[in-house]
C-alpha cells in the first residue's frame, strides 16, 4: 500500500517554467490521469514526481512523499518503489524484450528464478510472450510501449508513473494496457498516467488538467 503526495511541486528549465507549483495526492489503489495539450508540462511533472531530473537539467521545487517519507533523490525514489515509464520508453534497442525486463530485476537483487518468472508473467500480461527474444529495435512502437509497461509491472511498483504509455497502441491493446494499469492499482499501487487520450483519461479515477504548466484543478471521474 502506498500513497503519493506532492506539495508545491514545480519545474523550470532556466527561464522556462514548465510546471507551476502544485499539490497532488494519489492514494494506494487509485489512478490519476494528467492531461493537457502538448507542452502543458505533463512529462515534466512525472519526471519531478520520480525525482528523475539531474540537478543541472531542471530546477525542481517542492517535495514528493511516498507513504509520508520525503524522496530526496532518484535513488530514494527507486527504493520507495517509484517506477517511471518515460514517454520514449527508455528501452535499449539492442536488448531483447526479455533482457529489457530481466536486467533491472537482477540489478535490484531479485533472485534469477523469480526474475525469470516475472519476465514470463509480465510479457504474457502485455500479449508479447511470443516476442520475448526479439530485439527492441525489431519491435513496433506500440510493441515497445508494451515492453516498457511489462518492465514496470515486473518491478511491482508502489508508485507507477506512465507517460503517454498508450499513445501508439491500437484500440484493443490500449484496452488491455488500461486494464493492466488498473490491476496495478488494485494490487495497491498509486498510478499516474499522462495522456492526450480522453478515452484513457476517462478510465482513471481522477484527472489533473495542466495548461501551460498551471493546474486547472483535479476532477473526479
Ligand atoms: N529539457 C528541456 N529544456 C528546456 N525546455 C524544456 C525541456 N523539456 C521540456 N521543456 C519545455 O517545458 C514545457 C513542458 O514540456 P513537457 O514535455 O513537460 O510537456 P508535455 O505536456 O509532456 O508535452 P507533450 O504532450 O508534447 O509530451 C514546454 O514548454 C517544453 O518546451
Amino acid at each position: 500500500m502506498s500513497e503519493l503526495r506532492a506539495a508545491g511541486l514545480g519545474v523550470a528549465y532556466g527561464e522556462t517554467v514548465a510546471v507551476r507549483p502544485l499539490d497532488l495526492h494519489v492514494d494506494s489503489g487509485r489512478m490519476l490521469s494528467v492531461t493537457g495539450p502538448s507542452g502543458a508540462g505533463k512529462s515534466s511533472l512525472l519526471w519531478a514526481l520520480a525525482c528523475a531530473f539531474r540537478p543541472a537539467a531542471a530546477s525542481v521545487t517542492g517535495t514528493v512523499r511516498v507513504d509520508g517519507s520525503v524522496l530526496k533523490d532518484r535513488d530514494a525514489a527507486a527504493r520507495a518503489g517509484v517506477v517511471l515509464v518515460p514517454q520514449r520508453n527508455g528501452l535499449s534497442g539492442t536488448l531483447s524484450a526479455e533482457e529489457s525486463i530481466l536486467v533491472p530485476l537482477l540489478a535490484l537483487g531479485v533472485p534469477a528464478r523469480e526474475a525469470l518468472r516475472r519476465v514470463d508473467e509480465s510479457l504474457t500480461r502485455v500479449g508479447l510472450a511470443d516476442s520475448s527474444r526479439h530485439l527492441v529495435d525489431q519491435l513496433s512502437g506500440g510493441q515497445q510501449q508494451r515492453v516498457a509497461l511489462a518492465r514496470a509491472f515486473a518491478l511491482r511498483p508502489a508508485v507507477l508513473l506512465a507517460d503517454e504509455s498508450t499513445s501508439d497502441l491500437d484500440a484493443g491493446n490500449r484496452e488491455l494496457m488500461m486494464a493492466a494499469l488498473r490491476e496495478e492499482a488494485d494490487r495497491g499501487a498509486a498510478v499516474v498516467l499522462a495522456t492526450h487520450d480522453p478515452e484513457a483519461a476517462a478510465r482513471t479515477d481522477a484527472t489533473l488538467a495542466l495548461d501551460e504548466g498551471e493546474s486547472t484543478g483535479v476532477r473526479e471521474m
